[in-house]
């Protein structure tokens, strides 16, 4: 690591990192880089891509938190939306800010809310026995990833948002693409791009009305601008905001929660006996994994950050999982702990632009948990969990794993 300094803002030295963080060494264990990351100062300079960078609890909330002086239109990837065109129309919630961002995010809040989403819970739980007893038929052996965190929001999910039977197959890969696109154009984008376009041509025509289910949640965002609060522009792509966002990330949400979990058997016991804690477990099992673990701020105006002063126009990235992980704000802050208050972690963001599904993301984990903890007595890996390679998801391609039914 070459760490010059160079004053960049007129108080203090910003230094500069040898850090790529979207190199598959980085992406594969990223822990040892955020450590360097935060030990180095509460702002770096990444010299790779010429971006800011935060990776301490408090300077990714305030990153995340004012979004005046950090702001999202630019985009929330590497790419600055103001020097070059986004690869596909902006979001008009993600890659938006207020006013614009204001009616989209108060649509999905209501639709997306725990009582809205207390009418699919009883299918959903049911849904979730099903797929587990489907792979307690087939033995003790399975895959936490392939039979079980890929299945169940493929299940549930597609059918909650009104889509047609076919063309399912779209939705992961189009996530994964999406995801990797707010990094560089390295390999991982190169290789999704091949085949991307059927894909993208299918979401678009899922957003469309005369695609959407009478009832489901796309056509509810169709009916949303019937009465005017929203445009009749901005519903498909608040219909896509939910394709894009909604299955990638539950897939590897829930892989994590049975990655914290496994080999834990006092756990297990504990969860067995008591499911109020569940709610908890998801939360410090997303602060722990953060299955988001980096995103993008473009600054308006000159932004000052502990001590620092970024110029206007700068990315600034934010490391959501070495935040997650910041010893100056979590006790014993790599292990997974059943007891801890996880209230605060930032692994759904902060603030305005603060994960809007992330209801409906616990509701998926918790009835696969719940589903699980009534069938099976121990959770145990039988070999190493391999890694699927995205630029801002940290996620699995496999968790080979044994149950014991109970
Ligand atoms: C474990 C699962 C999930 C994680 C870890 C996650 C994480 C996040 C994070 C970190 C943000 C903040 C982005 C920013 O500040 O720029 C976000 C925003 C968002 N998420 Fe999630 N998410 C998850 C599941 C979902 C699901 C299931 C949906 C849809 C059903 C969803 C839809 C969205 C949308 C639309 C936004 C943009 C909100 C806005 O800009 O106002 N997410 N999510
Ligand atoms: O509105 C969309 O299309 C969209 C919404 C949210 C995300 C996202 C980005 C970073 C972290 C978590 N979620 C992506 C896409």
């Amino acid at each position: 690591m070459t760490a010059s300094t160079a004053t960049i803002g007129p108080r203090t030295e910003v230094p500069r990192l040898d850090i790529d963080p979207f190199s598959d060494a980085f992406l594969a264990d990223p822990f040892p880089f955020h450590e360097r990351l935060r030990e180095a100062a509460p702002v770096t300079y990444l010299e790779p891509y010429g971006v800011y960078a935060v990776a301490r609890y408090a300077e990714v909330h305030r990153a995340l938190t004012d979004w005046q002086g950090l702001q999202s239109a630019a985009g929330v990837g590497l790419s600055n939306f103001r020097k070059e065109p986004p690869w596909r129309p902006p979001s008009v919630l993600l890659e938006a800010d207020p006013p614009r961002h204001d009616a989209p995010r108060s649509v999905l809040v209501k639709l997306l809310s725990p009582r809205r989403l207390r009418a699919l819970e009883a299918g959903w739980r049911a849904d979730a026995a099903r797929v587990v007893d489907e792979m307690l038929a087939r033995g003790r052996d399975f895959d936490a990833v392939t039979d079980l965190a890929e299945v169940f929001p493929l299940r549930v999910f597609p059918d909650a948002i009104g889509l047609g039977d076919s063309g399912r197959e779209h939705l992961l890969p189009y996530g994964d693409f999406a995801f990797n696109a707010f990094g560089p154009r390295n390999r991982l984008v190169e290789e999704g791009q091949a085949g991307i376009g059927p894909t993208m041509a299918w979401i678009d025509a899922q957003c469309r009305r005369e695609n959407l289910a009478p009832g489901g949640i796309g056509q509810q965002i169709w009916e949303a601008a019937d009465r005017g609060e929203i445009t009749a522009e901005q519903a498909p792509f608040v219909v896509r905001s939910l394709l894009t966002a909604g299955v990638d990330t539950t897939v590897t949400g829930i892989a994590s929660v049975l990655h914290a979990l496994a080999d834990r058997p006092e756990d297990w016991r504990r969860l067995r006996a008591d499911r109020s804690l569940l709610p908890r477990v998801f939360e410090e099992a997303v602060r722990l994994e953060s299955p988001v673990q980096t995103f993008f701020r473009t600054t308006t105006q000159p932004v000052e950050l502990a001590g620092v002063e970024i110029p206007a126009d700068e990315k600034v990235l934010m490391f959501l999982g070495a935040a997650n992980r910041d010893w100056r704000r979590w006790h014993d802050p790599h292990a997974f702990d059943l007891h801890r208050d996880p209230s605060g972690h930032v692994g759904f963001g902060m603030g305005l632009h603060q994960c809007v599904g992330q209801h409906l993301a616990r509701l998926e984990a918790v009835s696969v948990l719940d589903a699980l903890l009534d069938r099976v007595t121990a959770l145990e890996t039988t070999g190493p969990a391999r890694r699927h390679l995205n630029n801002t998801l940290r996620g699995f391609e496999a968790l080979p794993m044994r149950l014991t039914a109970a």
